[in-house]
């Protein structure tokens, strides 16, 4: 009989908050190729000769302000997803970062010491993107093939649009929403828009209204929409309003052009438009990280609160509420009953 288990993947942090930490994880992330998608030697220029010698320091000073005595935020967050995972489901769950550690491969190690030999390996990000899922997946077949040619992994597709996760995103917004607000900012991570065109298969996206319409053969692989489909299938849930709420897209890097609006810009001009109470909330990230809790939490508030605003309210991702690990566990068991069937 073979041994099933359950591997979730993260995106992952610096060791520590040393500027050498930051370096050696920037180094490792920045130089994926599914993260800054050019030829190896450009990417090489531009990580190790421009990127790596001032944004180590700037970083470090960043994830200082959100470190806790555990660790990361992020990596200390997926560790309570997968002891709550545990409790509630009957095979070994293990966490894998893509950079940086606890890896993939150590993941795959402990699953494999437990004697499983068929994984169901769970990308935590919503949406689709060659930098989100299809890294972890190309990651993984790597150290599969590589390492553990006789197992069997089963990968959990993006979950943008299902009901169990709309629905547990809208009821955790919904509680924490404050009573009053002029308006609801969905901020995502974004992406450069080179990278929509590239993963675009049909090539009938062109980064406007296509992304947001319902009926663009391109969705499938189109991070923007995905972003947009969670907005709307939330807000419907919520009742709110169209007009407010806010999409927009945050912590571009470098001298692309990134999918737009941004959420900086956004932040910056909204107050003088009339919106004084701002509620912002970050669905690309299932757990709190550098990315919600400093550059949304703090320096967002601050262009915000710079731009005219009155009141900000952050509105913290799904971390380890338990309507979250409800839908982590039958998400699982839909990818772990698919091995009975093949
Ligand atoms: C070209 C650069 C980047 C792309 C593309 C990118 C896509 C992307 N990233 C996330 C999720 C996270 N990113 C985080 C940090 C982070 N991201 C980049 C660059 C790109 N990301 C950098 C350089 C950093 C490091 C911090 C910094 O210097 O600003 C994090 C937080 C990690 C943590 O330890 O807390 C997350 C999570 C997604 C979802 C995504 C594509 C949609
Ligand atoms: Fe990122
Ligand atoms: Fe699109």
């Amino acid at each position: 009989m073979n041994k099933k288990g359950i591997l979730l993947v993260n995106l992952g942090s610096p060791r520590s908050t040393s500027v050498n930490d930051v370096k050696e994880y920037l180094d490792e992330f920045l130089m994926d190729e599914r993260v800054i998608d050019y030829r190896w030697i450009f990417r090489a220029l531009l990580v190790q000769g421009i990127i790596l010698k001032t944004r180590p320091a700037k970083s470090a000073e960043a994830y200082k302000t959100v470190w806790t005595d555990e660790g990361s935020p992020l990596i200390v967050i997926t560790e309570q997803i997968q002891k709550k995972l545990q409790k509630v489901v009957d095979v070994p769950v293990e966490i894998g970062m893509r950079y940086a550690q606890p890896s993939i491969e150590a993941g795959i190690q402990k699953l494999v010491d437990q004697g499983v030999t068929e994984i169901v390996l769970f990308p935590l990000y919503p949406q689709y993107a060659m930098s989100t899922t299809e890294t972890v997946i190309e990651k993984a077949e790597e150290v599969r093939k590589k390492n553990f040619p006789t197992i069997k992994i089963n990968y959990i597709q993006p979950f943008y649009n299902r009901d169990i996760y709309i629905n547990c995103l809208a009821e955790s917004i919904k509680e924490k929403l404050p009573e009053n607000f002029d308006a609801l900012q969905f901020s995502y991570h974004g992406v450069p828009e080179r990278h929509i065109y590239k993963t675009d298969p049909t090539k009938t996206c062109n980064l406007n209204d296509c992304c947001s319409r319902e009926d663009n053969p391109s969705h499938q692989f189109c991070y923007r929409h995905q972003c947009y489909k969670t907005t709307q299938l939330v807000i419907d849930k919520l009742n709110l309003p169209k007009e407010k709420t806010i999409v927009s897209f945050q912590s571009r890097l470098g001298k692309d052009k990134w999918i737009e609006p941004y959420t900086d810009e956004t932040l910056e001009t909204i107050g003088k438009k009339g919106i004084k109470n701002l509620a912002v909330v970050c669905p690309a990230f299932v757990s709190d990280c550098l990315e919600t809790l400093e550059e949304i939490s703090v320096e967002g508030k601050e262009q915000f609160m710079h731009g005219g605003g009155e009141n900000f309210h952050y509105i913290p991702c799904l971390n380890d509420e338990d309507r979250w690990i409800e839908v982590v566990k039958t998400l699982c068991e839909e990818k772990l009953n698919d091995f009975y069937l093949v």
